[in-house]
């Protein structure tokens, strides 16, 4: 990618919210995604509160913004060009920056439908980790989450590990209590294998990748050991 002689990077301040709301409106409205769901002054407001939060940083071609990143210290959650100046290196530039100043890693969610994007970020090293159905967004539409794993990829992943272990620790807990519950309330203990392949089919909706078969011995092993645990 040549390097553009007018193109600046700088920090972005309170007094620039106009501007990167400006910027965000404008390679929104043109970018392949979702409809947005606020006003054009929401963004506005919203944009110049994140600005003091966020890091921002504003590009500029010959003194006019024409993009622009904001991120925290483990997401990127903008990054816009505006359309004019779409295709010239100014995403490359932005999305460098953010590497420099976050060379730990960082992750951000792309929608699904936005394949520029996803192919820009696929040329840049991003890899993709988990999809959604969009239930979770405010537009409803199904989203990727990207990662660039920084410089030491294992420790960014283990990172990422710990954070779904916590999770899934605090899960196993409810559920095995749930296991211990029930049984008060059965004609007999025995495993019902009717009830345990309606959990395997619909564990097998929410996670594919691993599929039914897994997913069977998986749930198996779920259950034995929460029983077993629950008869102390
Ligand atoms: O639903 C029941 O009957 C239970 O005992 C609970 C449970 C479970 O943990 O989900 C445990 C054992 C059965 O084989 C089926 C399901």
């Amino acid at each position: 990618m040549p390097t553009d002689p007018d193109l600046t990077l700088r920090p972005a301040d309170g007094s620039d919210a106009d501007l990167v709301a400006e910027v965000h409106l404008a390679s929104r409205r043109a970018a392949p995604m979702p409809p947005g769901v606020h006003t054009d002054d929401d963004v506005r407001h919203w944009l110049a509160g994140r600005l003091t939060q966020d890091t921002v940083w504003l590009a500029e071609r010959a003194g006019d913004p024409v993009g622009y990143a904001r991120f925290t210290d483990t997401w990127l959650d903008d990054l816009y060009v505006v359309p004019t100046a779409a295709r010239r290196g100014v995403g490359s530039a932005l999305l460098d920056l953010v590497k420099a100043h976050r060379s730990a890693g960082f992750c951000l969610w792309v929608f699904e439908m936005n394949t520029p994007a996803r192919a820009f970020y696929r040329r840049h090293g991003l890899v993709e980790l988990e999809r959604t159905d969009g239930s979770a967004n405010e537009e409803r539409a199904p989203d990727l989450r990207l990662a660039w794993p920084g410089h030491d990829p294992v420790a960014f992943f283990r990172g990422l590990i710990d954070e779904v272990d916590t999770d899934l620790g605090d899960l196993l807990n409810r559920r095995a209590a749930l296991t211990r519950a029930v049984q008060d309330h059965k004609p007999s203990t025995n495993r019902d294998p009717a009830r345990e392949r309606e959990i395997v089919e619909a564990l097998a909706l929410r996670a594919p990748t691993l599929g039914e078969e897994r997913l069977t011995r998986i749930v198996h092993a779920i259950i034995t050991e929460s029983l077993e645990a629950s008869a102390g």
